[in-house]
């Protein structure tokens, strides 16, 4: 029988937790940051450069894989792992939020959501069933609930709406998802900005007894001060022995606060999508390759990484590419801020074994 999924907390430092996940296709130290790879690459990386800047987990994107090169096709040529040949656990998300963030013409009903795709305009229906029918096909390790995720500001009673019936698409999702051992469902924490909201939505999620917790609804363009004064609300409602997943943050900032408000997973676009515009994450703060000052800088981005990118070329090298549009230049500083984020990642892994992670704080991130 495959291994079962499992978390075990290693050491706690106030609220902030460092934990493992363990699966079939590998584990998961936490606190985790997971690459995105919506279409199932990670935008101008290699697999392999992704596994060596030590992520062990990449997200995929249920929304984007069903409409192109689509799910079943997947499945046919052996699934997500093998089609991308990346070996170590995959996080779907479900496609709700992808279908209200990018498709047009769309219709949500108790049954689901029917929408237009953002590419080639053809319709499609998107159940919670059919939803986590999609991710089996796919054959993601963790996979997401169906939930609607409400766009904020929004009225109290609109929220409420989306909340209570993402957990009941919660409840159908867990039932079409059954009993798998070596993979889990997660729940989708919503209730948008409101106290009384997140924790109804917590409590009656943790009542399902999932394998594991998402906060969603959070990271739409709300100040990070009502992202973590949700966090405050809602961490202490979810079960302690589960992982908790906030989605789409975020700033090295959102995730050290976050980390110490009791978040162990997340997943942001920030590192990709700034390597392909020019922006490189360093520890003395983020460098604009576009700006001319960059020139004549003989200087590597980092002297002291162990990241070949941020190490072995010289800012005006990489000035050069990105002022040419070269793709080197995007595959440099993406590889340079996935390093980045995940070297962050483990120092505040190593910070909450030691101790020294509430009395650290803000430095980790310098
Ligand atoms: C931070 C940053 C740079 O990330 C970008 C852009 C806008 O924010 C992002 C990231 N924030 C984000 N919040 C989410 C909430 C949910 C949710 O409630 N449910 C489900 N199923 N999936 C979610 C995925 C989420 N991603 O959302 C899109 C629109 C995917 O682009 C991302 O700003």
């Amino acid at each position: 029988m495959a291994k079962p999924f499992s978390f075990k907390v290693l050491a706690t430092d106030g609220k902030a937790r460092r934990g493992v996940i363990d699966m079939p296709r590998g584990e998961i130290r936490t606190p985790a940051f997971m690459p995105v790879g919506t279409g199932g690459t990670v935008k101008a990386m290699y697999m392999d450069q992704v596994r060596g800047v030590g992520a062990d987990i990449i997200l995929g994107n249920t929304y984007h894989l069903m409409l192109r090169p689509g799910a079943e096709r997947v499945a046919r040529l052996g699934g997500l792992h093998e089609f991308a040949r990346w070996p170590q656990p995959i996080l779907t998300d479900s496609g709700g939020f992808q279908v209200m963030s990018l498709s047009k013409l769309r219709k949500l009903t108790e049954k689901g959501v029917t929408f237009r795709s953002h590419i080639d305009g053809a319709a499609y229906e998107m159940s919670p069933e059919r939803s986590i029918e999609i991710q089996g096909l796919l054959d993601s390790d963790i996979q997401m609930q169906l939930d609607e995720c409400t766009a904020l500001p929004a009225e109290i009673k609109e929220i409420e709406r989306a909340m209570e019936l993402s957990l009941r698409w919660a409840e159908r999702c867990k039932t079409a998802f059954g009993d798998q051992p070596g993979k889990a469902m997660f729940g989708i924490v919503q209730g948008g900005d409101n106290a009384a909201l997140r924790v109804r939505s917590a409590q009656a999620l943790s009542a399902m007894n999932l394998k594991g917790y998402a906060v969603g609804g959070l990271a739409v363009g709300e100040p990070q001060a009502v992202m973590l004064e949700m966090l405050d609300i809602t961490c202490p409602e979810l079960p302690d022995d589960k992982p908790r997943y906030l989605m789409g943050v975020g700033t090295p900032d959102d995730i050290l606060k976050s980390v110490a408000r009791g978040i162990d997973m997340f997943d942001c676009v920030m590192p990709t999508r700034a390597g392909r515009h020019g922006l490189a994450y360093t520890r003395r703060g983020k460098v604009n390759l576009r700006n001319a000052r960059h020139a004549d800088d003989p200087r590597p981005l980092d002297e002291e990484s162990d990241c070949p990118a941020a190490r072995d070329y010289s800012r005006a090298y990489l000035h050069h590419l990105v002022r040419s549009q070269e793709a080197l230049g995007a595959m440099l500083l993406t590889w340079n801020n996935l390093s980045y984020y995940q070297k962050l990642m483990q120092d505040m892994r190593a910070a909450i074994e030691a101790q020294t992670f509430e009395a650290r704080g803000a430095e980790i991130t310098e």
